[in-house]
This record gives C-alpha cells, structure tokens and sequence, in this order.
C-alpha cells in the first residue's frame, strides 16, 4: 500500500531530519535525484543529455533551490542550462551560485522566450509545498509558452499539494519528481503530474502513518478472496442483490452480473426483475422480495429501486437484517431525504454509502468542493460509514480516518450502469467478510481496471466492464504472485 502524507505532516517530518542533517544536504539529495529524473527523459525523448538545452523555471523559494542545484549537476553531464529567475532578488542564493560555479546561464523574463523555445526540456521549480492558488500571472505566461517536456519540481506549480485541486493556469507534467514522501496531488491530480518519481531523502523514518493510502494491484490480490479446498458456495459468502424495477431491469442485471463474476460464491437477487436476471444469470438464485430472499452475508441495494414509499421499505428492510449493506444510488438519496430510515440499522453493522458528487450534496447539504478528502471524511463521519466519493479519482473515507484514494486509468469509467458494477463488486466483498473500507477501496480498483481493459482506448459500456472482470481479476492475482 503506497502511503501519502498531507504537506504539513511532511514539513513537520522535514524539520525534525533537518536538524540532525548538514546543512544543504536534503535539497542536494533531492536535486541529486532529480537529475537523474531529467537526464532520463532527455535520453528517452531525444537520444542524448549531452549538449541538450534545459530550461529551469525558477521560483522564490526552496523549489526554485531544487531546479538550480539540479541545474548544476545536470551542466556536470554537458547539457546547456540556463535559468529564468521569477524574483531574482529572492532566488535560492547556494543555489543559485551552484549553477554559476558549473557555467550554466541566468537569462532575463524579457529574453526568456527565445530560450524556452529552443529548450529540449522545461523544469519547474516555480512553487513547490508552500504554493497557495493558481500560477501568477508572470509564471503564468512563461508555462503558456512551453511546447518541451515540461518536469516539475516535487509538484506541478499551480495546483493545490493538498487536494489537486486546479483553479486557474497551472503546469502539466510529462513528469513529477517528488522527495521523501508521496503527497495528496500525486494521487489526486494524475493528469497534470504525468509521472509520479519518488526520490528518497531519508524522511520516511520521521513521517509515521500516513494520511492517505493507494491500493496497489498487490494489495487487491492481498485481499481478494479466493475459495481453498474445504470452500463451498456458502462458506465463502452470499450476496444478495435488491436492485432493479420490471421497467427498469438495468441496473439489476449489471449489478448481479458483477456479483457473479467477483467472487465464487453465492449470488441472491430480490426485486421486481428477477425474470430478466434469471434469464441473463442462470446461476443466480432470484425471488421477487427481499422478505423471501433467504440468508445472505451482505446486501446491495439501490440502484434502479426507486425513491417513492416502496424503495424507502426495502431499505429499511435490508438495513434491519444485521449484515453488511453497500447503499448506492436511489438508496443515497432515500437517505438523503430520510436519514430516520437508517434507525433500522444496528450502528456496528457495516454500510458502505457510494454518492457522486450530485448525491454528496443531498446527503450534505453541500458539494463536495475541491477538498475532496475531506469531503469524503465528513460524510464518513456523519453517517458512519464508510463513503466512497464518486469521481474522476475515487476517495473512500471510514469513519475512523483512513482514506484511501483510487487514482483511475482514464476516463471510461465514466459510462452508464457502471455505479452498478461497482456496487456488484463491494457487495461481494463484504459478503465475503472484508472490512468495509477496504472492500470499497479494492472494489474501486478492480471496476477502474476492468473499465480500462473493456475499453483498450476506446469507448466501453457498463456490459463491457462487467465482461471485463475476470481479466481484471487475472491481472490482480498476477500482481499478487510477482509480488
Ligand atoms: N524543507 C526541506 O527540507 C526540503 C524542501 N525541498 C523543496 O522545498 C520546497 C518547499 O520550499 P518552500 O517552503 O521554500 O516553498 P516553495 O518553494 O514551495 O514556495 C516558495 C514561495 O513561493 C510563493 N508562492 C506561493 N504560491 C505561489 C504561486 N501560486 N505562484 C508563485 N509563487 C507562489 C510563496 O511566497 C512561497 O513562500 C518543496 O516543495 C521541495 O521542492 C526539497 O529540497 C527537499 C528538502
Ligand atoms: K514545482
């Protein structure tokens, strides 16, 4: 599990390593590593570091220090460096001397254009943790006009390190270089980093627990239950499916088609279209109620179910039988308008609510914002349970403060009926006896895998990801073997 840490945990941590650090040497380290970093992307995308031109973009604080020390070790592999000094009068001054001492150029603002527009490769070294909103306006119009690879120093300038949250012009990264610790933007804000190169400086021992967790495909394969021999149908846990209307049978046949492939027990549908999932599930035992269901380890309900007096009984019903519910869809919003119905359930029983962002504002009374982790947290907190926030990447906040988040592999998640493969897949997952948090979490990172491989660069459906389960499933345990 990678961890992740917010910048005032890492700049805590950076303060107690420094004291017992020589001076200059945690920004050496870092600049050391970074470049490295640039040389490689030279190298891979021109063929050369020698006689290469590199730009450094750079700011008034330490990560300006970054790209000028790492400007001087990059004059050391002969490539030609020059640096444009946003606030001259407040440029890293060992820095800045460094790059002086290796022969490499302090170019003006005004004479900038002609230097970046010959550079091979940009480095942003504009703001690093300290920044605080979009790239000012001189920033602003020196990033517009870069068409070379642009490497950002720790972070891409102009989003939020805490949120990745973009509110105005802003770097985007064919490659991040962080130092000691992943933060909140690496996973939060994929597309504007690129790729994400952890340089270690020594902070790990002084961070502690981290603030933020990302499930590798490792940890899913961790997780994910596979029958041993003394397994049956039952002993590996049943999930019972109340999705679904006779005019709506949708959500009910991709829901249950997710459940089927997730695990390799047992699968129950309750609802008003148990014809349409017999007759695509033949292995799914379905009956018209959920009061004739039979026992199951864990519900799903909602999607497609309605919001009128009916869905808000079968909710009530489900959340009364004392086991795992994952409440997605209608069953958010019935909440959402009467919170009373979760009276019904046991407070220790687990619940799993899946809103998108619209949805997180019925259950709040507020959008979700740009601070995403803690939105998702409120609400985990609010309702007890564990919330996973819907969305480009997927926060999934317990009430007792872990947050994971799943950062997606592009956008084809973003597809009708897919809400309902992924609440197949926790369903089965909790049905199985995973913590709820982590049955969210490993959940969210099978349905964005299973999206990618449907989808092989173009457009899937939700069909499509549900087909798509067992090679995800493939690739996981795979993960989990080489690990
Ligand atoms: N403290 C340490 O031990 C280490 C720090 N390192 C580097 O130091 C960085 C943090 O350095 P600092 O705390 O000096 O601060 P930054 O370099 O992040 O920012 C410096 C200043 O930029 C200004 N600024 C804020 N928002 C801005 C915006 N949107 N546009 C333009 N300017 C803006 C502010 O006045 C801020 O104080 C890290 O990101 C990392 O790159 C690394 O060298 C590793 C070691
Ligand atoms: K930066």
């Amino acid at each position: 599990m990678l961890g992740i840490w917010t910048t005032e945990r890492i700049r805590a941590a950076e303060d107690r390593l420094l004291a017992v650090t020589p001076d200059g040497e945690l920004m050496r380290r870092a600049a050391f590593g970074l470049a490295t970093q640039v040389a490689d992307l030279l190298a891979e995308t021109t063929g050369s570091v020698s006689g290469r031109r590199a730009v450094l973009l750079v700011g008034s604080g330490n990560n300006g220090g970054d790209a000028l020390w790492a400007g001087a070790f990059l004059r050391r592999r002969g490539v030609a460096v020059s640096a444009v000094l946003l606030k001259p009068e407040k440029a890293h001054a060992a820095g800045l001397a460094a790059l002086r001492r290796s022969g490499g150029r302090v170019v003006s603002l005004e004479d900038s254009p002609q230097w970046i527009d010959r550079a091979d490769v940009v480095v942003d070294g504009i703001v690093g943790i300290s920044a605080k909103g979009p790239l000012r306006p001189d920033a602003a119009k020196l990033v517009e006009s870069v068409d070379a690879p642009i490497v950002a120093v720790d972070l891409p300038s102009g989003v939020d390190p805490d949120t990745g949250a973009v509110d105005g012009p802003h770097v985007t990264a064919t490659r991040t270089v962080t130092f000691g610790a992943l933060k909140p933007v690496h996973a939060l804000a994929p597309q504007e980093c690129g790729e994400v190169v952890l340089v270690d400086i020594g902070l790990r021992p002084s961070l502690g627990e981290p603030d933020l967790r990302q499930l590798e495909l490792a940890d899913v394969a961790a997780v994910w239950p596979i029958p041993g021999p003394a397994d049956d149908k039952y002993s590996q846990g049943v999930v019972g499916i109340a999705a679904g209307s006779a005019t709506y049978p949708g959500a009910a046949v991709l829901a249950s088609g997710s459940a089927v492939h997730a695990t390799a027990g047992m699968v129950r549908y309750a609802g008003h279209a148990a014809e349409v999932v017999r007759s695509r599930w033949p292995e799914i035992v379905a009956t018209g109620s959920v009061t004739d269901a039979g026992r199951v380890q864990a519900w799903v309900v909602g999607p497609g179910i309605g919001t009128g007096a009916d869905g808000r009984e079968l909710l009530r019903h489900v959340l009364g039988q004392g086991v795992p519910v994952c409440a997605d869809a209608d069953a958010t919003t019935i909440i959402a308008r009467d919170p009373d119905v979760l009276d019904a359930r046991d407070p220790d029983t687990p619940l799993v609510l899946t809103p998108h962002a619209g949805e997180y504002e019925r259950l709040m009374g507020r959008k979700p914002g740009a601070d995403r982790l803690t939105a998702a947290r409120e609400a985990a907190k609010k309702y007890n349970a564990v919330v996973l926030l819907k969305g480009h990447c997927t926060v999934v906040a317990a009430p007792d403060g872990r947050v994971s988040v799943n950062t997606p592999r592009g956008s084809w998640l973003a597809t009708a009926g897919s809400g309902d493969v992924l609440t197949g897949l926790i369903g089965s997952l909790l049905a199985a006896g995973l913590d709820p948090w982590l049955a969210a979490s490993a959940g969210a990172q099978v349905h964005s895998l299973a999206g990618a491989l449907a989808a092989e660069g173009v457009p899937t459906s939700a069909s499509g990801i549900v087909d798509a389960i067992p090679s995800a499933l493939r690739v996981v345990r795979a993960a989990g073997r080489s690990s």
